[in-house]
């Protein structure tokens, strides 16, 4: 019986491939498996989960094979255990979408390598497939190829894939290069509370891009126009960093951009822009001189960075469960407040020799952690623009405050939201109080417990609660985590091969 099930559900995948016009090979590099893989399934000799399943109705757009895919995902946690051995850090979200919005300068061919599979990319793939742009997967899906075509088809443009993030913001950059007029929907992304655009508005009119706001709609009309001095944000932003980065880029002539922020994402786009042959001085700090060439027509190569907020979450997890756990590929730099923060609180770490990322400039150390008995810093812990205290790291703090002895005040004078979504950690024993919308008091240690809780709509407050789960004795359950998937690849999965024990199931 479970073997005629196979069957059916294989000559099911056979049909929507065939349907599809794709061969055995295309359909394995979408799923990043082998053909022979994809074969097995289709005679129905291979066990297939719900979630491979789920995978399969994605790739191939089809109702008959999306059994399990329409509800939302969920994980069940069974906490307590310690976690042990060594976990890669993977390429950058933020990076990762900032250079598929500049594959939109390039009119050749852009191989991007190592890309995060996340559900923030799928979005921005989604939009980009929709416009005409052809990408795809690569060698064993690790790596993504992008073709734009001739002329992009804004009119089609996916706008449920597009109100889902907020880097669609970037296309503005690339597109006042391409037409007069267009129209983007909305940029949308984690519920942070209001998050401005104006910064952006500001620094694109200066190339001649006004944009109107109706109805959910971004109203785009270019004259373009040089900007004759230099621009000066209003804003130390890494996104608005990054479009008057893309705008500067096919602008013939020279763009001075002050107050740019110097982040990692916009690095890594700065030395994607010069193996596109666009000069950049000044990279790593806050004044960027873009040497811009009105045509860019190159086959480039390009490896994104490692992401910082990914390794400080992989750190946050070996803290909270008290575990000895190796973090291979950390992207130092852009961690060395938080570093030298945590040395202060007694974390016992170990560094090894830096060595360069694939891009090549970036550098890395793998970072060993060690049960410690932490204690709360005497100062509170608040973001700055890089070279601070990364913003997106904070909430991490707020996990490792919880193990720690004493109070951590924690003030995230950033985001309207983020900081109220932390107090889900009192449903797992934690003690935190919210002063006001920006400040929480943090009371350490904790005793966690288990508990089933809704995700907190916010990815990084919801992979601190995952982190307290792990750490907590018994089964907890965290519901619909889209938001968790949109920066992080195969989450769960991977902490499972560090020795956290987490399942992933949906609603059918
Ligand atoms: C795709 C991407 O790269 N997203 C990152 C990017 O978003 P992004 O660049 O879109 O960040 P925002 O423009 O939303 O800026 C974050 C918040 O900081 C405020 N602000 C920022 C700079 C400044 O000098 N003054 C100031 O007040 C903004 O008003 C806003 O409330 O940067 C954020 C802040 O590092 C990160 O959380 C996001 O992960
Ligand atoms: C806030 C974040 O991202 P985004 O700008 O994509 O919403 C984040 O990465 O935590």
């Amino acid at each position: 019986m479970a073997d005629d099930y196979l069957v059916r559900i294989g000559k099911l995948i056979r049909d929507a491939r065939q349907h599809r016009g794709w061969t055995q090979s295309q359909l394995a590099e979408a799923l990043g498996t082998s053909q022979s893989a994809v074969n097995r399934i289709e005679r129905g000799n291979q066990n297939i989960s719900l979630e491979m399943i789920a995978r399969i109705g994605e790739a191939l757009d089809s109702e008959i094979v999306s059994l399990g895919y329409a509800g939302p995902m969920h994980l069940r946690v069974v906490g307590g255990r310690r976690l042990s051995g060594s976990i890669d850090v993977k390429t950058s979200k933020n990076a990762c979408v900032a250079l598929l919005c500049a594959s939109l300068l390039n009119k050749g061919r852009t191989v991007l390598r190592r890309v995060a599979r996340i559900e923030e990319v799928f979005r921005i793939l989604e939009v980009l497939g929709s416009i005409g742009v052809r990408t795809r997967w690569i060698n064993d899906g690790v790596d993504l190829e992008i073709v734009p075509p001739a002329t992009l088809d804004l009119d089609s443009i996916d706008a449920d894939a597009a109100r889902r993030t907020r880097s669609i913001i970037m296309f503005l950059g690339p597109l006042l290069h391409r037409m007069d007029h267009f129209r983007l929907p909305y940029a949308g992304g984690c519920d942070l509370g209001t998050r401005t655009v104006e910064p952006h508005m500001i620094a694109l009119r200066r190339f001649g891009l006004e944009v109107t706001a109706t109805e959910g709609v971004y109203h785009a009309e270019v004259q373009r126009t040089s900007p004759s001095r230099p621009i000066v944000l209003t804003e130390r932003g890494d996104t608005v960093t990054e479009n008057a980065l893309l705008a500067a880029a096919r602008h013939d002539g020279v763009t001075v951009i002050r107050n740019a922020s110097s982040n990692y994402m916009v690095q890594d786009l700065c030395f994607f822009l010069e193996a596109l042959g666009v000069r950049v001085e000044g990279i790593g700090t806050t004044t960027l001189t873009v040497h811009g060439v009105p045509t860019i027509d190159a086959d480039v190569d390009y490896s994104p960075s490692e992401d910082p907020v990914e390794a400080m979450s992989l750190l946050a997890a070996a803290v909270v469960t008290e575990s000895e756990l190796t973090i291979r590929r950390v992207p130092v730099e852009f961690m060395e407040i938080e570093l030298a923060v945590l040395e202060e609180m007694g974390l016992d770490t170990d560094r090894s020799a830096e060595y360069a990322a694939d891009n090549g400039r970036t550098r890395l150390v793998d970072l060993t952690v060690r049960p410690s008995k932490l204690e709360a810093p005497i100062d509170k812990i608040h973001p700055m623009p890089f070279p601070g205290l990364n913003i997106d790291n904070v909430p991490f703090f707020a996990a490792i405050a919880a193990v720690a002895q004493g109070k951590t005040l924690i003030h995230d004078w950033v985001y309207d939201n983020r900081a109220i979504y932390l107090t889900d950690l009192n449903r797992l024993g934690g003690r935190l109080q919210l002063l006001d919308p920006h400040r929480v008091l943090v009371e350490g240690p904790t005793r966690w417990r288990a508990s089933e809780m809704m995700c907190p709509p916010a990815l990084r407050p919801a992979v601190v609660v995952l982190l307290a789960m792990m750490a907590a004795e018994g089964t907890s359950v965290l519901r619909n985590v889209y938001v968790i998937n949109r920066g992080y690849e195969e989450l769960a999965e991977r902490l499972n091969s560090v020795g956290a024990q987490i399942e992933t199931f949906r609603d059918i």
